[in-house]
């Protein structure tokens, strides 16, 4: 009898899910059995995405949530916001185990989701089942739990980046500025007048400027840290390259800490976590060096001239701030080894 644990994903033609299916081929306990799409029906996957050869399951099937019961154990929904808020509970009243992608589940606050993402939130006794799904600082929370809502791109190169030092009281939740950059997949698949060639290439756009829906994400988790209400300035902007979010981040220092102390600081705070690399001092990250992977990659400059500090976060949008997390998640809930099936070096140059 076959133990592996069996997976579908729904929303398998966009960014988030093919990247899904490229790491799950090669996970050693896992088998694909269904990939769904709402607008495809009964086309090998490999003919819309010929990079991804050999996949087990190619049939592109309706999304019907009995049928996905009955074939799997667990659904990646990697589907946009509005879709898994009406989604999730039916798989998960149908018994199935998710780990879902989008922003829907990730703000406690029903009439905060609804006020960033103008859309109805999703009922709360959901809201409350799910787990915020950043593992390096909430892992314990997933052994054995159902529902993971994982993280945004941009929550989490900023939230990795900023939280041990705000957990050690070495910055002042007061100063926090951030000063994020995406490459265009992060916007998804579809076409638009924004990220099209013409208009992003040779470019450098500002976005959402602190209007952005990841605000109240970021708020939110470093509230729960600082254990009191934090607010944030946070300014987004689009790059012309393919994948990668550097988040720069500025906060004044509650005392004076060299880049030495920080490097210390935050390697305590990921010993053992695989995925998240602290450069030594000098050393700092770029989105390239994390391109493919899993990876984190954070690296500081503490200015004693201004008492402030420069934290910068690299991760693979896709990767890291979406499928890779959303598997290192689901081997959390199964209790298996964190980087199963993530063990892959970035992609250089
Ligand atoms: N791209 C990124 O870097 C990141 C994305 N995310 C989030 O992950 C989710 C997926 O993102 P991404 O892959 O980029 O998005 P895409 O737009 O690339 O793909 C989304 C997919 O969802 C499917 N879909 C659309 N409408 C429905 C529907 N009504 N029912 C079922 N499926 C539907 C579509 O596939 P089909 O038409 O075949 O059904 C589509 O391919 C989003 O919520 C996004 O916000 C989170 C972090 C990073
Ligand atoms: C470059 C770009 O457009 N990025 C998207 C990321 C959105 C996303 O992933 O949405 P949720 O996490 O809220 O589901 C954005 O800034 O809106």
């Amino acid at each position: 009898m076959d133990s592996k644990l069996k997976v579908a994903i729904v929303g398998s033609t966009g960014y988030g899910g093919v990247e899904l299916i490229r790491f799950l081929q090669h996970h050693p306990q896992v088998e694909i059995v269904s990939v769904i799409s709402s607008s495809i029906s009964g086309t090998p996957i490999s003919e819309g995405f010929p990079h991804l050869t050999d996949i087990m399951v190619q049939d592109l099937d309706g999304v019907v949530v009995e049928e996905i019961a009955a074939r799997a154990d667990l659904v990646f929904t990697a589907t946009p916001s509005g879709v898994s808020t009406e989604l999730v509970p039916q798989l998960l009243e149908a018994g199935l185990k998710v780990v879902d992608l989008s922003g829907d589940f990730r703000l406690k606050d029903g009439a905060l989701y609804e006020q960033w993402y103008k859309k109805p939130a999703a009922p709360a006794s959901f809201l409350e089942q799910a787990v915020y799904g950043l593992a390096e600082v909430y892992g314990d929370r997933a052994a054995d739990v159902p529902f993971i809502s994982n993280p945004g791109c941009y929550p989490t190169a900023t939230l990795l980046g900023l939280i041990p030092a705000l957990k050690a009281g070495w910055i002042d939740h007061r100063s926090i500025i951030i000063d994020a950059k995406s490459g265009v997949s992060g916007a998804g698949r579809g076409a638009s007048l924004t990220t099209h060639f013409a208009e992003i290439n040779e470019n450098f756009k500002p976005y959402k400027v602190n209007k952005h829906q990841h605000i109240p994400e970021i708020e939110q988790v470093l509230g729960d840290v600082a254990g009191e209400p934090v607010t944030v300035t946070f300014t987004t902007q689009l790059v012309p390259m393919t994948r990668g979010i550097m988040s720069t981040m500025y906060a004044t220092m509650n005392g004076s800490y060299t880049d030495q102390d920080l490097v210390e600081l935050y390697r305590e705070y990921y010993k053992g976590r695989p995925f998240v690399r602290v450069r030594n001092a000098g050393i700092w990250p770029a989105t390239k060096e994390v391109t493919g992977s899993n990876y984190c990659d954070i690296g500081f400059a503490a200015d004693a001239r201004t008492n402030r500090v420069t934290i910068i976060s690299v991760i693979d949008n896709v990767v890291k701030g979406a499928a890779g997390q959303a598997i290192q998640n689901m081997n959390l809930m199964m209790g298996w080894e964190e980087n199963l099936g993530l063990g892959l070096t970035p992609v250089y140059p």
